[in-house]
């Protein structure tokens, strides 16, 4: 049993892990008290005038509605991944409230952050099921709030591409988290969990192949300032896996070989260049700059320095 922080009367609240004495991994968690108390959530009824109608407000008992109650959980898991991992509280650094509206529209194959707050569809059941279940789509659009407040990288362009890639980043990291600290194969993989309910094993998005999809791009010098911000990500995407798992570019598009320092060092990284260095208008190569300039701050070692920079490399930034 450890003690994650304190609830609003002061009580301690406890996560608590089964733990294999032999190798220490975690077998099982018990259900969690999230840190969070400052989440609202709405229900649009399939309307689409947002926020739609209170059903949850932080501390109130689970409703008779799953969707609800799951995305609740997973803005937990996001708030506590964020505070654990970062010591952020809250999208703003202060506790600001996470307001989330689900069942937005009818048959709605998007969530989206829309400045202020959290948006979900329901899916149509085909191309998505509910958004509001995932833990990465629902951390994908809590750190759109992130870098709101923060770097507030403009959301389009190159600093487009690194804004969606923030939140696919961060999304998964919090995934990683919410797993128990443990990579595997989803944790590269961009909302598997609702994209394709009949289809088993694909996702939206492939961090560690971003051309997988058929759209994203894996190779700076294949971009054009046409290009979706959403499929431009992958670059970025690309660069940060290498960099977590280490290994060459999937697709031999360069020969760069990378040297893995894994992705809480990585996370701590794009995390502080994302907080304190980038600006509204940072490119892939003040990307690359400015992730050396956050490893070199935090007091990585020249070789995990010189990782990051191979990373970019090897995704074409020279
Ligand atoms: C599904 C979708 C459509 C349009 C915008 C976004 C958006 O939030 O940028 C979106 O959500 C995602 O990309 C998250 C990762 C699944
Ligand atoms: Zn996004």
């Amino acid at each position: 049993v450890t003690v994650k922080g304190t609830q609003a009367d002061g009580t301690p609240i406890l996560d608590k892990v089964l733990v294999n004495a032999v190798d220490g991994s975690v077998v099982a968690r018990l259900p969690t008290i999230h840190t969070a108390k400052n989440r609202e959530l709405h229900d649009l009824k399939n309307k689409t005038t947002l926020p739609g109608t209170t059903v949850r407000t932080e501390g109130q008992a689970a409703t008779s509605d799953a969707v609800v109650n799951n995305n609740y959980d997973r803005l937990g898991t996001t708030y506590d991944a964020y505070k654990e991992l970062f010591n952020r509280d809250s999208l703003d650094g202060s506790g600001g409230k996470l307001i989330s509206s689900v069942h937005y529209s009818t048959k709605y194959n998007n969530a989206y952050w829309n400045g202020t707050q959290m948006v979900y569809g329901d899916g149509d059941g085909s191309t998505f099921s509910n958004l509001a279940n995932s833990l990465d789509v629902t951390a994908h659009e809590l750190t759109h709030g992130v870098t709101s407040n923060t770097s507030n990288l403009e959301y389009s362009g190159e600093s487009g591409g690194l804004n969606e890639a923030m939140s696919d980043i961060f999304g998964n990291v919090v995934e990683y988290y919410g797993a128990g600290k443990v990579v595997s194969d989803n944790t590269w993989k961009v909302g598997e969990d609702v994209y394709t309910p009949n289809t088993a094993g694909d996702a939206l998005r492939y961090m560690n192949d971003p051309a997988k999809d058929g759209d994203s791009l894996d190779y700076y010098p294949d971009y054009t300032s046409g290009v979706d911000v959403h499929y431009s990500s992958g670059i970025a995407n690309l660069a940060f896996y290498l960099l977590s798992q280490g290994g060459k570019h999937p697709r031999s598009k360069t020969t760069v070989s990378v040297t893995a320092i894994g992705i809480e060092k990585a996370a701590q990284i794009f995390y502080r260049a994302n907080t304190q260095i980038f600006t509204a208008s940072t490119t892939f190569a003040q990307a690359k700059q400015w992730t050396g300039q956050a490893a070199q701050d935090l007091g990585y070692t020249q070789a995990e320095i010189s990782a990051v920079a191979d990373a970019w490399s090897a995704v074409g930034v020279t």
